[in-house]
């Protein structure tokens, strides 16, 4: 692969609802759709940032000064891209800003599966046909609220159920929606709203015999989580902590966590997702893929992800109706009553863009060349 030409695109879509988590409510989704070019073959990706640095330290104006001052350039100036794996190597020196690393690789995953005629899932090495899908509900005014939305879900054919959960809005949301419900597949998602003084809570939590608790604990801790996770049961997952196969492994030998969630985008790619997936899977540590609001192009990144076997635990990829009045790809992406999602057949990413919607979305657009 030779990369002729990049294009930015910077989309503002509406949620349908609004999404509430221990460090805000999200109404819109801001964000990023790469395209790259290699003569007539092209490859898209997403980058997962947001509008403010809350969820990570990325925005969607970080994101888009790095990718088009230092790894836009890096890629126009190769002369042959063999494979999808030497971008991580290729863009070493830019430290982190994960996510704009991700954007770009991933597009460029996408154009080597079309250029191969094979799908994403394929080329990822995944198996499955179809994958098992939950949902991420935000924080609730009330038990109430909550117990109907679940409910609604569940009718949905969702898999697992994940509830956000805040200090003032956790065990009592939980355990109402545990009263209602009986034995479903209902976990916790914290945000890092908690620290090491909350430990009793956490050990009440016990008794609710949820999946796993997500990130109780600060962003950029594996030392606390260890210790809380010697002090309960209800297996700990994380997600914001772990950004490399470095940290999953440092999280794994310290006993910070027995699951991990694994997003493309906070990883810094597909490639990294991958050997994280290996590493864990050879550890025998459960995974599942996040969720970041995406659009379609990042959703279908994350089913070709989810095809890999040791993603046993449904993940945050709902289908596209859930977030959105309409998608930036045909077909939409629609999930059956049992709760899984069929992967697409067609190569790359395995999906047609909605042009029509994409530049209905599309407030700026910049594209480079060498
Ligand atoms: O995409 C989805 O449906 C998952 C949404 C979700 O839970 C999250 C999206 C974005 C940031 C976080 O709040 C969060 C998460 O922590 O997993
Ligand atoms: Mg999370």
């Amino acid at each position: 692969m030779k990369i002729e030409k990049v294009i930015l695109r910077r989309l503002k879509m509406d949620l349908k609802f609004p999404f509430q988590t221990s460090f805000g409510t999200q109404r819109e989704r801001e964000f990023i759709i790469t395209e790259v070019q290699d003569g007539n073959d092209v490859g898209y990706g997403e980058c997962v940032v947001n509008s403010n640095p809350y969820y990570n330290e990325e925005t969607v104006q970080t994101a888009w000064h790095i990718m088009k001052d230092f790894l836009i350039p890096i890629l126009l100036q190769k002369e042959e891209i063999t494979h999808p794996d030497e971008i991580n190597e290729l863009f070493k020196q830019v430290r982190r800003h994960q996510m704009a690393k991700s954007a770009l690789e991933g597009a460029i995953w996408d154009l080597y599966a079309r250029k191969q005629g094979k799908t994403l899932a394929e080329v990822i090495g995944g198996k499955k046909e179809k994958i098992s899908v939950g949902v991420s509900i935000g924080i609730q005014e009330t038990k109430e609220e909550l117990v109907e939305i679940v409910g609604k879900y569940l009718k949905e054919g969702f898999q697992k159920i994940k509830i956000k959960i805040k200090p003032g809005k956790d065990i009592e949301m939980l355990q109402a929606v545990r009263d209602r419900f009986g034995d479903i597949p209902i976990m916790a998602d914290a945000n890092s709203a908690y620290t090491l003084k909350d430990v009793q809570l956490f050990k009440q939590m016990d008794s609710l015999r949820l999946m796993m608790i997500e990130q109780p604990l600060a962003h950029d801790d594996i030392i606390d989580h260890a210790t809380l996770q010697k002090a309960i049961q209800t297996p700990i997952c994380l997600d914001e902590s772990i950004h490399s196969l470095e940290d999953a492994r440092k999280a794994i030998e310290l006993g910070s966590c027995k699951i991990i969630n694994i997003k493309i985008g906070r990883v810094g790619g597909i490639t990294e997702a991958i050997r994280i997936h290996n590493l864990c899977k050879e550890k025998k540590i459960p995974v599942w893929c996040g969720g970041m609001l995406e659009s379609g192009i990042g959703r279908a990144h994350n089913l070709a992800i989810t095809s890999l076997d040791n993603f046993t635990i449904p993940g945050d990829t709902a289908p596209s109706a859930r977030y959105w009045d309409e998608d930036i790809i045909r077909p939409e992406i629609e999930m059956d009553t049992e709760g899984n999602i069929e992967l697409p057949k067609k190569p790359g990413f395995g999906y047609e863009i909605n042009q029509t919607a994409l530049d209905r979305y599309t407030v700026e657009t910049e594209a480079f060349s060498k």
